[in-house]
């Protein structure tokens, strides 16, 4: 079974189907592109995976080790819990807390405390703090990061913005990534540096990884599946060279090359 199954699943706002009767599957450790033009319903059905819409109609399964869970009605945090985890357009850094403690918080949302050991202080609470303090350092350095430990996140460059959220994700441990349009904004030297980072996540990590993107060339070059939405529908799904040569995903961009 796939780790995550869409069932014709379908978004109205108002008069609008933003996302309609889209089905798609995801297996583990895949690394699937999510592309179509301006409006097509991406961020939507990136919203409705991770909680951030409800269905108006269709299903979200997901499925670790045999047990299915219906995400349908499930708010953001449960469905981050299951370890599934996203970034989105704009950056959503804690700008005023350092790069480690960016990624401290991703930790922490997964190795929660009990009540007790956090308030009174004890002994496991140190000892879960500094743990979780050298895994996030070593995630660091992993993505070249740690000599950046306590920059600001407000004072990183752009590109290293992108990297830091894209790890703070990383740290929540998920098995489902979601990455919304990671090279927006990016100059082409940082756009080369985040293609490597999606590349290396994919085969040291062992994750799905899902990405909305406009940039063509990153998505072709690093992606193993497209699929493509207009005007809400799954117009095509595919390897990039099958969607290249696409009539149909051609003509959504407009008889322009993709
Ligand atoms: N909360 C909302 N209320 C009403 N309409 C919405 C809402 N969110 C999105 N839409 C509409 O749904 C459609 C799909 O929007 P969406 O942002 O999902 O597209 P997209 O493919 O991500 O576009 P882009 O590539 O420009 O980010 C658009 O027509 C948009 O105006």
């Amino acid at each position: 079974m796939p780790l995550l199954t869409v069932d014709r699943l379908t978004k109205n706002f108002g008069g609008l189907a933003a996302v309609s009767n889209v089905s798609i599957q995801l297996e583990e450790n895949e690394l699937v592109g999510l592309i179509g033009p301006n409006g097509a319903g991406k961020t939507t059905l990136f919203n409705l995976l991770t909680g951030v819409y409800e269905p108006s109609e269709g299903s979200v399964t997901f499925n670790e080790n045999g047990k299915e869970t219906l995400l349908n009605k499930m708010k953001p945090y449960a469905i981050a819990d299951l370890g599934i985890s996203r970034t989105f357009q704009n950056i959503r850094l804690f700008k005023d807390l350092t790069v480690l403690d960016n990624v401290l918080i991703g930790f922490n949302s997964k190795n929660k405390q009990g009540i007790f050991s956090s308030v009174l202080r004890l002994p496991s609470f140190y000892r879960q703090e500094a743990e979780l303090k050298e895994r996030s350092i070593e995630l660091l350095k992993i993505f070249d990061m740690e000599n950046e430990l306590e920059t600001l996140a407000r004072n990183l460059p752009y590109g290293q913005q992108r990297r830091l959220e894209i790890i703070r994700a990383l740290a929540t441990q998920p098995k489902l990534l979601f990455l919304d349009e990671p090279a927006a904004g990016m100059n082409p030297q940082e756009t080369a540096e985040l293609t490597e980072l999606i590349r290396k996540i994919h085969q040291e990590f062992g994750i799905t990884i899902v990405l909305i993107e406009h940039d063509m060339s990153l998505v072709m070059d690093v992606c193993e599946r497209l699929y493509v939405l207009e005007y809400g529908q799954l117009i095509a799904q595919g390897t990039p060279a099958e969607i290249k040569e696409n009539k149909r995903v051609i003509q959504a961009y407009l008889g322009g090359e993709i």
